[in-house]
């Protein structure tokens, strides 16, 4: 069941979207969905005994989207667009999967979903007409992780295939021989980044991304590297506003090859509802707060986006 706390996030999202978009997620509301295969690579199945550490190659689904709530966002929208989304599904079994749910920004800007509805409330009530000086003022003034995280540049990439994701919150990664370690997924484009700058964002078309992705596509396969930075001795594991210096040590955990774009709107992919908890063997939460809420609220908030689809019963 779902808790108070993920009705309230779930309506307060819904509040910034301009009200519900019946049939759509609340956050990174317009999305395309890619299909292709992951590869792992000798340091995966080091780390961790899940299925897809050790087979050969495993099916995947993507999905990229821009941030906001709005279905109809531009890509290019300098508020909207960042920080875009990267979701992973692992196909490991009829009906038996693993997700990632990752972003284009290094870290998060609140350390609890509490804090994340206290955030959004503030940025809700700093719209026009808002008292003088906004409550969003105090509540960055107060939470120096979430001023940086506003403050922090979003440009738009060229390309979803040269932006970097990340999934933020640490897992623990337990390998065949029962040893843990806490780390966080990472992707990298094989393309390397690119960035546009605003002038050039502004002279794009709304939907430049997925039509870039698949003229990209039609000339050959799109590559990320997967890869796990690995926390040292006394790094914070559940706050997802901690950053881990750039020096720690980053594993190669395989390849994930993108080959053709998927209907986002076809049954089978509307039914999609990533989980931000891996529930795999190998690879479990580290004890960050934000984990269980927000898979708590992103199955409260896919159900309902199914059940406007009309195929409830298969929820
Ligand atoms: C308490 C904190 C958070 C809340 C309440 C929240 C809320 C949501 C909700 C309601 C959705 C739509 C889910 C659906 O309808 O399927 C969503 C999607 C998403 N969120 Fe969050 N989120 C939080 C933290 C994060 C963090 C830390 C990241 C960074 C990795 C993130 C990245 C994403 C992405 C990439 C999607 C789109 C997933 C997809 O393609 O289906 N969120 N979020």
């Amino acid at each position: 069941m779902a808790s108070q706390l993920s009705t309230n996030l779930l309506g307060t999202l819904d509040t910034l979207a301009g009200g519900v978009h019946p049939g759509f997620r609340p956050a990174h509301a317009k999305g395309t969905m890619y299909a292709g295969r992951f590869t792992p690579l000798a340091g995966a199945a080091a780390l961790t005994r899940a299925p897809h550490a050790a087979r050969p190659s495993t099916p995947v689904t993507v999905r990229f989207s821009p941030a906001a709530g709005i279905p109809t966002v531009a890509d290019n929208d300098p508020k909207g667009s960042g920080p875009q989304g990267m979701a992973i599904r692992f196909h490991l079994a009829d009906h038996v999967h693993t997700d990632i749910v990752a972003h284009s920004h290094n870290g998060f800007s609140v350390r609890t979903g509490e804090e994340f509805l206290e955030f959004l409330r503030a940025v809700a009530g700093s719209g026009p007409g808002a008292p003088e000086p906004p409550p969003i003022v105090a509540f960055l003034a107060a939470h120096p992780a979430a001023k940086r995280f506003v403050e922090a540049p979003k440009p738009i990439p060229t390309s979803f295939a040269r932006q970097a994701f990340f999934a933020v919150t640490a897992f623990r990664f337990t390998n065949a021989a029962g040893a843990s370690r806490f780390g966080r997924f990472r992707l990298t484009p094989e393309a390397g980044t690119a960035f546009l700058t605003a002038d050039q964002a502004a002279t794009k078309t709304a939907d430049f991304l997925a039509a870039e992705l698949s003229e990209r596509l039609a000339k050959g396969p799109v590559v990320f590297r997967l890869q796990v930075q690995l926390a040292q001795d006394g790094d914070e594991v559940a706050d997802a506003t901690a950053v881990w210096p750039e020096s720690r040590e980053v594993i190669e955990f395989g390849t994930l090859t993108l080959t053709e774009r998927v209907d986002e709107l076809s049954p089978e992919m509307r039914k999609v509802i990533f989980d931000p908890v891996p529930r795999v063997d190998g690879i479990d939460p580290s004890g960050d707060p934000l984990t269980e809420v927000r898979s708590d609220i992103y199955l409260l908030s896919g159900r309902r986006r199914r059940a406007a689809a009309g195929d409830a019963r298969q929820a």
